[in-house]
């Protein structure tokens, strides 16, 4: 877990799949994204030691890890997937660093929070698509309340430059219709602000990714924090609550990864399992199965597992996916193999996250034949009688080179493609070793 970047895998320029007849088996998922990013960040403001247990080891989390180091905080790795972090009771030994924050916008956002409250000189930046992606709506909220973070670039985007501050507020009102990750951030720095008073958080606007919000809010708790929930419009962390070592912590499985699996079951026979989510999952994009059934996909699930099979017709879906972005994706593409045409609704946060995903899915999927309306925050999908070979550009996005592998498999009467798919190293951000997996279940005859 010694932080290191780029990930020291090798990856191949490009990589090139043979048509999968049939698809089936059993995948391990790595550990979520999102679980990690938060756990390291919580462990590591708490008082007392935390041991993890599978934990994500991937860009993501490297950067994490690494900007935790810069701030002198200390873990011990026990194997690959376990580490035990030293927690800093709510201080940071060092007060200046200068952080790498990749693309990870779970370690940038709510690092930017905790890093204003705590107070020092800070300067956060990463890749060049890192300083595109807005973080403007929380820094105002912060300054607002008295903190004082500059921009170093363009207005609204990283890198940024934090000082010395005092944060002193009763109430904070932030944007939630960009990115719920700004929300996250100020929650999980919010016990660090409460003196003798509580801290509210209120919410303008419509709030997007809402189970992400669910996500902090379980983790805060295990961490020994309750927050008090009005609805998704306010928030409040009452005075007297520190974050507390809960001792250890298991990470489940990506419930994102888990999508492209489940996918390839549904499309392509099946079953194919997932193992390390389940029916009493914390994430949000377990409900991407749900999406799959309403498709027709045969979806079983158990306590630590979900299962896909196909029923032989894919049917078209017209659904609002606001509260499972990522795995959203995954039905872009299983689109293609749907009855008819789909439509993706509600997905305009694609526009500012590893590239504009919109634009890019739009682009990849018209190159393997499908009729493709592009709307500001929708996609409507008309699936091609019969998917043409294609060379998928991943733009650098994670899940346009996991989400295209799928376009490799015959099912519901469209024969699968030879697919090469561009720089596939970007899958280092969540899921090192996706490939691996993919064929893995890929089944070149029948039984
Ligand atoms: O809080 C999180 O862990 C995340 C929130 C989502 O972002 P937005 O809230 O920006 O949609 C999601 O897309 C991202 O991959 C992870
Ligand atoms: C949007 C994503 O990442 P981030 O956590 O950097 O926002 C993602 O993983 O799809």
């Amino acid at each position: 877990m010694t932080p290191q970047l780029p990930h020291p895998k090798h990856y191949p320029q490009h990589i090139d799949l043979e048509p999968v007849l049939h698809a089936e088996g059993t995948v391990r998922l790595p550990g979520s994204k999102s679980i990690s990013n938060r756990t390291l960040l919580l462990a590591a403001l708490a008082e007392g030691s935390t041991t993890i247990h599978d934990l994500l080891a991937s860009d993501d989390t490297m950067v994490m890890l690494g900007a935790l180091r810069a701030l002198g905080i200390r873990w011990d790795e026990i194997d690959e997937r376990t580490i035990v972090v030293h927690g800093g009771g709510g201080l940071l030994p060092k007060r200046e660093a200068d952080l790498f924050m990749g693309n990870a916008g779970t370690a940038i956002r709510p690092l930017t929070a905790a890093l204003a409250v705590i107070g020092g000189d800070y300067t956060l930046h990463g890749v060049s698509r890192m300083h595109e992606r807005p973080i403007g709506d929380l820094v105002d909220a912060l300054n607002a309340a008295g903190a004082q973070i500059e921009y170093m670039g363009e207005p609204g985007y990283p890198p940024l430059r934090i000082r010395r501050g005092h944060i002193h507020a009763e109430r904070i009102a932030v944007r939630g219709n960009v990115s719920s990750q700004f929300l996250t951030a100020l929650l999980m720095a919010a016990p660090l602000m409460t003196g003798s008073h509580p801290v509210s958080i209120d919410v303008v606007g419509e709030l997007i990714s809402k189970p992400y919000i669910e996500i902090t809010l379980n983790l805060m708790r295990r961490f020994g924090v309750e927050v008090e929930q009005n609805g998704w419009a306010s928030f409040t962390v009452h005075p007297g609550q520190r974050y507390a070592s809960p001792g250890s912590i298991h990470v489940e499985g990506d419930a994102s990864s888990a999508s492209y699996f489940l996918a390839a079951g549904a499309i392509a026979g099946g079953p194919v399992r997932v193992e390390g989510v389940g029916l009493h999952s914390i994430q949000g994009d377990v409900r991407f199965a749900d999406a799959l059934e309403r498709m027709g996909a045969i979806v079983t699930r158990g306590e630590n597992w979900i299962e896909a099979r196909s029923n032989g017709v894919l049917k078209a879906i017209d659904a609002d996916f606001n509260h499972i972005p990522d795995a959203a994706m995954t039905i872009a593409v299983a689109a293609l193999y749907a009855d008819g045409p789909s439509t993706l609704r509600n997905i305009a946060s694609w526009r500012v996250k590893e590239t504009d995903r919109l634009a890019a899915m739009a682009a990849e999927l018209r190159k393997l034949g499908a009729e493709v309306e592009e709307g500001a925050d929708y996609l409507r999908i008309t699936p091609p009688e019969q998917l043409k070979p294609a060379t998928i550009a991943t733009y650098d996005d994670h899940r346009m080179a996991m989400c295209f592998s799928l376009a490799s498999l015959d099912g519901q009467a469209r024969r699968g493609n030879a697919m090469r798919i561009l720089d596939p190293k970007c899958v280092a951000k969540t899921f090192p070793d996706y490939f691996e997996a993919f064929v893995g279940i890929a089944r070149n005859e029948l039984f």
